[in-house]
């Protein structure tokens, strides 16, 4: 069998890549918790499901084989013994101890249940009215009598870019910046521990989720099978990217990462919110992240002859793709058109955030108008999604996705590849 990851780029034709449908987690949200939950509305439920099941069926009819992260993660818990430690797992993360009288129940709350269920549920959370028979603790009774969970909702999971990332042969199986997502990774690292097709396969753990520093598979960009971009972001800390160049520099073909600092916020929490890469030299870039100039700090990180990671600041976006992508042109293509109105609004829907299903083909939100009618003037071919509900959660088609295996790319030398669309 080819190994089940297997990706050298972030434009190569996408083969396997992994969605979350959402469920019920949205419909366990409530206006007291979104922001602490990082999502700034709450979707209505049937509508989100419709838009993404829209979305699957847009790669699948591109010929893209779409898994299911539940899917996998229940294929991976059939056994009683996996099935228990995993629940352990999750409910020591969830702040429930195992001297807890509570963690026994849910346990067995959780174990009674099929794989397929129990990890939906896990995603939707628990509320404190579904388990009975439970003696309140202080906690309980002092300080979150009104709080209606034991375990909180994840409605982030659907951004399914984030919690892991396919980088070569390997993964890193994310340290996530925020408690509402921390758990979430605890999925893919159950897949490729006992999952049929992940288990013994080798697959290198470049970074795994235990390890000091943070990082979001939203920062990871692969450029091509040498470079890598990664945010220095509201999720991306130095200290992991640092880690990460010791991780992969020597011990795969990666040997240069452009490490971009983007602004630390909401909006652009992730690179892939402001820039992401649709051809072998054409980007999507929101304009305000760039100076009047067009200039933005960037850390070029590269092994040195001793084997340690040497760092050359530069500051010229163009000039530093152009450099280390080998190329003579390079063609940044501004979210909105760089409208002082429509640049930022689309980009708060995820105007920058294309997902690449071939070189030049991308997947992008219907409501971002302004930015998919100048992707075309640039000859990319666009297929449109729908967006009202799942926009909502702040991530567009990059963010919902995680490519598991695409196809290789020819290496450009100092001449452009570019395949152009006619509008
Ligand atoms: N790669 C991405 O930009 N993912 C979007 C994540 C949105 C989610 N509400 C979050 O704040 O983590």
């Amino acid at each position: 069998m080819t190994s089940p990851i297997h990706v050298y780029s972030e434009i190569g034709k996408l083969k396997t890549v992994m969605l979350h449908r959402p469920g019920k987690e949205l419909e366990n949200l409530s206006p007291e918790i979104l922001n602490r939950m990082l999502i700034d509305d709450i979707p209505y439920l049937k509508i989100a499901q419709e838009e993404h099941d829209y979305f699957a069926k847009t790669l699948q009819d591109q010929g893209i084989h779409v898994l299911y992260l539940e899917d996998l993660l229940a294929e991976s818990l059939v056994a009683v013994k996996t099935r228990t430690a995993f629940i352990d797992r999750l409910l020591e993360e969830s702040g429930i101890k195992k001297k807890d009288p509570l963690h026994q129940l849910l346990l067995e709350y959780l174990l009674a249940m099929k794989p397929e269920t129990m990890v939906k549920q896990v995603i939707a959370g628990i509320k404190k009215s579904e388990i009975k028979n439970v003696e309140p603790s202080l906690a309980d009774l002092a300080e979150d009598a009104d709080y209606p969970f034991y375990l909180d909702p994840m409605p982030n999971v659907y951004f399914t870019r984030d919690q892991q990332a396919a980088i070569g042969n390997g993964m890193t199986i994310n340290r996530m910046t925020f408690r509402a997502r921390r758990r979430e990774s605890l999925f893919m690292k159950t897949i490729l521990q006992n999952h049929p097709n992940f288990k013994d396969q080798d697959i290198p753990i470049w970074r795994d989720r235990n390890v000091h520093g943070r990082i979001e598979g939203g920062d990871e960009l692969v450029l091509n099978k040498h470079v890598l971009a990664i945010g220095i972001s509201q999720r991306t800390s130095a200290v992991a990217i640092t880690d990460l160049a010791h991780a992969l520099f020597g011990h795969s073909t990666f040997d240069t990462i452009l490490a971009i600092k983007i602004p630390h916020n909401h909006a652009m929490m992730h690179l892939d919110t402001v820039f992401t890469m649709i051809n072998y030299d054409q980007f999507t870039v929101h304009p305000f992240i760039l100076s009047k100039s067009g200039k933005i700090d960037i850390y070029v990180l590269q092994p040195d002859k001793d084997g340690e990671v040497k760092i050359t600041p530069k500051n010229d976006l163009v000039e530093v793709l152009k450099e280390y992508l080998h190329l003579s042109e390079i063609d940044l293509i501004p979210t909105g058109g760089a409208d002082p109105i429509a640049a930022p609004r689309e980009q708060w829907n995820d105007g920058s955030n294309t997902l690449a299903i071939a070189p030049g083909e991308v997947v992008t939100y219907d409501r971002n108008y302004v930015s998919n009618d100048l992707l075309r003037k640039h000859g990319i071919l666009v297929h449109e999604v729908r967006s009202s509900e799942l926009s909502r959660g702040r991530g567009g088609p990059r963010c919902m996705s995680c490519p598991l295996v695409r196809e290789d790319i020819e290496e450009a030398k100092n001449e452009i590849f570019t395949k152009r669309f006619s509008r």
